[in-house]
């Protein structure tokens, strides 16, 4: 398979290169850029030495179009343009931006605050919450891979909402990311001696997931709701952690919320369940394609506390695009993905 990513040098371009480097169907990998075309890989990032000494190329349609695949890793309002005359042309095209994921554009113009994609696209474009969407990613040509923050709380609500175990009126999720979340592009609040020894809240109410959550919530869960959602930057560099808090409805157990989410998964390899609360944090997912998740009952308030926690590089982002290509290449989900966390 010949492969191509456009933002290879971002943070999600570096780690679909550390993962697809390792992948077995991938015979050739080139890099694209924007701004630095001729610039040898491996000179700026030294640790890709013999692993990546290859020029970055200026990105041009005719050459994209002769891949198998293209991931492009880019900042939000690139690809809603770069993308679309490529439909339909050869690649299958993986994006991990929030271009193609709201599917009504006047939602993305409200929260993103940019031109929404053309309209065709949004109807052509699959969300690609793998474990969700399958059959879906399987046949499509456009790819939109979820968000960072969506993957993690949708893969431990989705479960419990579609059974009508919690109540879907009441959802309070309290999410917090590393600073790899926010990209390679360094600004104020990314910055070492303004995010080290802090612990801030951002965007408050105002977060661009809120609607791709609530979206996706409506369409693999049936049920339409408004969620209160607010992020939280942490002084790590990887990793997302995301509680949720949510009324249990009349009768139903912590055991059968465990149970939900163990017969949902239990053909997923990503996607484990923990039960022991001291066992679930960032560093057991880190560097990994996993979501671990632990759900409990407070029978003080009878409210269930819901948590997840991913590593936003993989599977919030290169991992997830990867093992969607693997599904759309109907290759094991794991191939090229079946690595140890890093855990320190
Ligand atoms: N970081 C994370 O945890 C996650 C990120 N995402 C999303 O994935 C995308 C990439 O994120 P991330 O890797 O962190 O971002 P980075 O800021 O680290 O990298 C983005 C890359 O995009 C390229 N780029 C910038 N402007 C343009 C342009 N106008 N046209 C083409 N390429 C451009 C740049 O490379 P060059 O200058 O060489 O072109 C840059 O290195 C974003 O949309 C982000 O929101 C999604 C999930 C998680
Ligand atoms: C820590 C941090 O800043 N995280 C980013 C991650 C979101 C992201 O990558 O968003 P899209 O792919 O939807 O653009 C944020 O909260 O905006």
């Amino acid at each position: 398979m010949k492969v191509g990513i456009v933002g290879a040098t971002g943070y999600g371009g570096l780690e679909l290169i550390r993962f697809l480097h390792n992948h077995s169907a991938v015979e050739q990998i080139e890099l694209f850029t924007s701004s630095e075309e001729g610039v040898i890989f491996s000179s700026k990032f030294g640790h890709l030495v013999q692993i990546a000494d290859t020029p970055l190329q200026k990105i041009d349609h005719d050459v994209l179009a002769q891949y198998d695949v293209v991931f492009a890793s880019t900042p939000s309002g690139v690809t809603s343009e770069l993308l679309p005359p490529l439909v339909g042309k050869g690649p299958k095209l993986i994006d991990l931006s929030g271009d193609f994921r709201l599917k009504d554009p006047t939602s993305y113009e409200t929260w993103y605050g940019k031109k929404a994609a053309p309209f065709t696209s949004l109807q052509q474009s699959v969300y690609g919450l793998t474990e969700w969407n399958s059959e879906a990613i399987r046949q499509a040509t456009l790819i939109a891979n979820p968000g960072c923050y969506p993957t993690a709380v949708l893969l431990s609500l989705l479960p419990l909402l579609k059974e009508q175990l919690i109540d879907p009126n009441f959802l309070v999720i309290d999410a917090k990311s590393g600073i790899s979340g926010a990209g390679n592009k360094p600004s104020q609040t990314t910055h070492f001696s303004e995010a080290n020894e802090n612990f801030s809240i951002y965007k408050m109410n105002t977060h661009q997931h809120i609607p791709e959550i609530e979206q996706a919530i409506s369409i693999f869960a049936h049920v339409d709701t408004t969620i209160t959602f607010n992020t939280h930057l942490v002084p790590m560099t990887r990793g997302i952690l995301a509680t949720t808090y949510a009324p249990v409805l009349p009768g139903i157990t912590e055991a059968q919320l465990v149970a939900c989410l163990q017969t949902t998964y239990e053909k997923h390899p990503f996607v484990r369940i923990v039960t022991d609360s001291n066992s679930l944090a960032t560093n057991r997912v880190k560097g990994s394609n996993y979501c671990d998740i632990l759900v409990k009952v407070d029978s003080r308030t009878n409210r269930a506390t819901i948590v997840s926690v991913i590593d936003n590089l993989v599977k919030g982002a290169a991992g997830q695009a990867i093992q969607n290509m693997n599904v759309q290449f109907d290759l094991p989900q794991t191939t090229g993905l079946d690595v140890v966390p890093f855990f320190i």
